[in-house]
């Protein structure tokens, strides 16, 4: 069930928003809106919808509409036109009391800039929002120290925030969002203004931290490598408009345009391409045992491969089954098989990454299977171009897939 729907949402900044609006809908572009009315188009006819525990990033450069959007959501900003309808809630639609209930206790939000009481404590700043809602002040802390030992601060509930550091800090404003326990965190820019390290690390542990709570995470970022760490999803935005919106392997295998091409470029894909997204298009030839020297021989001269998987009759991969195996069998006189299968190679799954799987083009040679891992069926092999194998050996783009979908079709 999808938790937010964003429905044909639309931001304006200026004071002749409905002239704006009008030539919006008649298909005149931002600079054209602008230099008409003077009113900059910050969201434009966003709509998707964010899955119920969904880790979510919003990717743009600077001025893409990013940070609007996302106070759309909450209506930190009010929409000029569209929906944000959150279970079945119309959040465009609520009076104040009921948005305040919203932002208290089902969207949390933490900033880049902390935004925290200086010269509270800790435990004072995590219990803030818990303290505004009357809640009494053993039941608050109780709550407080709780999200506090998540975010690992404990031992610092009595220090006051302006003497920490800036990873702790952030830190802070996480489980001030978390102490209400909502249901939507809207994150924005939140690490950017740490240090690499740090930021690497909070990365870490907010992926460890979601694994455990489920949250809808909402979180924008400018940086695509923080987006793919972090996002089950990312939506990349261009002058406000989300041009794109995929999983990070979607984005970095089927780039919408030149402009999502170019942030695409600058990533180290091996660690993101999966062996799932290279078993695509071309099928690949498997020898049963029962085609026996001479059908595997045929399959290998037909298909022009040198190394072919060997499958039982329910696709279970056996091993492989090298050229020069079966021509020894053959000037032996042997009929069978059974001696030619080399069992003992490394196999990947559909998850494993191109990275991993590299050591074991390395070690095997070859190829690698992919092996479903519930059924143990052979899905296809991912094989490296002989001339690969005899240069580097390391580069993602030359390794390629074959999926055994189309077993039966096999060249015989
Ligand atoms: N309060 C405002 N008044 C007028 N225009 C604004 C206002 N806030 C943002 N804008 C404009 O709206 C557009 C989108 O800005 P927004 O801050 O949402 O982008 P962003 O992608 O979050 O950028 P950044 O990463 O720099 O925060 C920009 O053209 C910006 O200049």
């Amino acid at each position: 069930m999808s938790k937010l729907k964003i429905e044909d949402l639309t931001l304006i900044f200026g004071n002749e928003k409905e002239e704006a609006l009008t030539l919006l809908k008649q298909g005149k572009s931002k600079a054209e809106i602008l230099k008409k009315t003077g009113c900059t188009v910050a969201v434009k006819n966003a709509s998707f919808n964010i899955e119920k525990g969904e880790f979510f990033v919003i990717m743009g450069l600077s001025g893409s509409g990013k940070s609007s959007l996302l106070r759309c959501l909450n209506r930190l900003i009010e929409p000029t036109s569209g929906n944000v309808i959150l279970n079945d809630v119309n959040i465009t639609s609520l009076g104040d009391k009921e948005l305040q209930n919203v932002r208290k206790k089902e969207m949390a939000m933490v900033f880049q800039n902390f935004g925290l009481l200086p010269h509270r404590t800790v435990l004072e700043n995590v219990a803030f929002g818990l303290e505004l809602q009357n809640i009494p002040q053993k039941e608050r802390e109780e709550k407080a120290q709780e999200v506090i030992n998540m975010v690992s601060l404990k031992g610092y509930e009595h220090q006051n925030t302006a003497e920490l550091s800036g990873g702790m800090q952030q830190r802070v404003g996480l489980a001030r969002a978390l102490a209400n326990d909502p249901e939507i965190l809207l994150m924005d820019e939140a690490f950017s203004a740490l240090d690499p390290l740090i930021r690497t690390q909070m990365q870490d542990e907010l992926i460890d931290l979601q694994e455990k709570m489920h949250k809808t995470i909402v979180f924008i970022t400018h940086d695509l490598d923080e987006a793919i760490r972090l996002g089950d999803r990312i939506a990349i935005m261009k002058d406000g408009e989300v041009i794109q919106i995929g999983t990070p392997e979607d984005i970095l295998t089927n780039p919408a345009d030149d402009y999502v091409s170019s942030f695409v470029e600058k990533v180290d894909r091996k660690s993101i391409i999966t062996a799932a997204s290279l078993l695509f298009e071309k099928p690949t030839v498997a020898i049963f045992k029962k085609d026996g020297v001479e059908g595997s021989l045929r399959k290998m001269r037909s298909s022009g491969l040198t190394t072919l998987p060997a499958v039982s009759v329910d696709k279970h991969f056996l091993g492989f089954v090298y050229l020069k195996d079966i021509l020894e069998l053959k000037v032996k006189g042997h009929q069978t098989i059974e001696m030619a299968i080399v069992k003992d190679v490394p196999v990947a799954y559909p998850e494993t990454t191109v990275e991993q799987m590299l050591p074991f083009i390395a070690e095997n040679g070859r190829a690698v299977p992919i092996i479903d891992k519930d059924t143990n069926k052979l899905l296809g092999i991912v094989a490296q171009t002989s001339l690969l194998i005899e240069t580097t050996g390391t580069s993602w783009e030359n390794v390629n897939g074959n999926s055994i979908d189309n077993l039966q079709n096999e060249v015989i």
